[in-house]
């Protein structure tokens, strides 16, 4: 036998795993490591996040991402050299990250890796298939660092009838799921997306969908109308504007909005393009900051929308909605949500005891985790509209 697959079989033998899940979302500010502890699978998982921290990417390779990044016309061969570029600047990140926190890569199980999403593609009508991409090989990974890793997560999820986002409902359920509570654990990152668990915890109750923008378009807008800004800290820009309300009616006009749930999308849609066709149509003109303060609104109702009609008995239950992601850090965004939603006590999810920026990366470990271990895996089991399956390819380092 291959000593790798022994090993590999070993692995999945062991009362505990560690492995260091890794993700660099929509907002290609940098990558997420989460060094993770794992016991058990399933509803039985344990977990201890030992080590996190985020490696923000150099400003010329984030510019190279963005060429390619949702993009409809691309240059080909740069998109083949970042997928080996992406890889190995990851393998780098983690080498420094294990050095830094004084674990030895041997003592590593696993990575999990996201790879950096340049693609996603959800189809609403016609003939084609969902599509999703994410770049940066995990068989430079395995290679550079010597650990086992697993990658490509979202593919299996698109094979099984899903989207290929969003994922956190796995997550989301095994770790957050509370009986007799109902819990929302909501992710604004550059895309926003919830997880609703319901006070049951039966799986078939469980609802998740992306809600729209996050902070894609206000980054994006920030970035381009205010130089030297990456993002708009603390609503201070946002805070200097007024909503203009009409603005806002035609942004959440928009079909997107009308689609049934479950749904998800990216920057491919959500995009400055999109923002300047609707202000061009209706012949909106509005400062910058009045702008970003209406973009902000988007997000928080967009997202309050999205729960009020997915989500059944609003009126008569009491939700606890848990935020993670960057967007979490935005205090004006959380405002807004506390004030539209007043049947919901709000929180951010370093609560639950994982740092809300670790939350994603911590996901893919999991997944990584049900993957060596789940005894149960079966098409026909379903985390409500998602398909229950072994997510992520395995490459071997040798
Ligand atoms: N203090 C803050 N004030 C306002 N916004 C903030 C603050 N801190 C972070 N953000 C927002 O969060 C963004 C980063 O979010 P996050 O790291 O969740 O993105 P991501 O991981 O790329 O997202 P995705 O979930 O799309 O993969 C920043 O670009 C900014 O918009
Ligand atoms: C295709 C893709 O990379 N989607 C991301 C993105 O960032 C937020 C939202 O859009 C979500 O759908 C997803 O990530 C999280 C981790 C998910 O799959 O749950």
């Amino acid at each position: 036998m291959n000593p790798q697959i022994a090993h590999l079989y070993q692995i999945t033998q062991k009362p505990s795993r560690l492995i260091l899940g890794l993700m660099s979302g929509t907002s290609l500010d940098g990558l997420d490591l989460a060094l993770c502890r794992f016991s058990g699978y399933g509803l039985q998982t344990q977990i201890d996040l030992l080590q996190h921290q985020t490696i923000p990417y150099p400003e010329e390779f984030k510019q190279s991402i963005r060429e390619v990044f949702a993009k409809d016309n691309i240059h080909f061969p740069s998109l083949s050299t970042l997928n080996t570029q992406i890889g190995r600047l990851h393998a780098q990140y983690i080498l420094d990250s294990l050095q830094h926190w004084g674990v030895k890569p041997a003592d590593v199980d696993a990575i999990a890796s996201h790879g950096q999403t340049v693609m996603h593609r959800p189809i609403r009508s016609g003939k084609l298939p969902h599509s999703t991409m994410q770049i940066g090989d995990g068989d430079h990974i395995a290679h550079l660092t010597g650990i086992i890793t697993l990658s490509d997560f979202r593919q299996k999820h698109v094979a099984g009838g899903g989207e290929g986002a969003p994922l956190a409902v796995y997550g989301d359920y095994f770790l957050f799921s509370k009986k007799g509570e109902h819990r929302i654990l909501l992710n604004i990152g550059g895309i926003g997306n919830f997880t609703y668990l319901s006070a049951s915890q039966e799986p078939k109750d469980i609802l998740v969908t992306d809600t729209g923008p996050g902070n894609t378009l206000l980054d994006a807008f920030v970035r381009q109308h205010f130089p030297g800004f990456q993002y708009d800290k603390d609503a201070r820009l946002a805070r200097q504007g007024i909503l203009h309300i009409p603005l806002l009616d035609s942004l959440l006009n928009l079909p997107f909005f009308q689609e049934p749930f479950p749904k998800s999308t990216g920057p491919e849609y959500f995009n400055l393009e999109l923002l300047q066709q609707v202000m061009k149509e209706n012949n909106y003109s509005l400062t910058p900051v009045d702008t970003l303060r209406t973009l902000t609104e988007l997000t928080a109702q967009c997202i309050s929308l999205a729960m009020q009609t997915y989500i059944p008995n609003q009126k008569e239950n009491h939700f606890k909605l848990i935020v993670s992601g960057g967007g979490s850090r935005n205090p004006l965004l959380m405002e807004r949500l506390a004030k539209i939603n007043p049947n919901m006590t709000v929180s951010q999810s370093d609560s639950l005891g994982i740092a809300s920026e670790a939350k994603e990366a911590v996901l893919f470990a999991l997944l990584a985790n049900e993957t060596l271990m789940d005894k149960h895996v079966s098409s026909e089991r379903r985390l409500g509209d998602s398909p229950w399956l072994s997510l992520g390819k395995i490459s071997l380092p040798n």
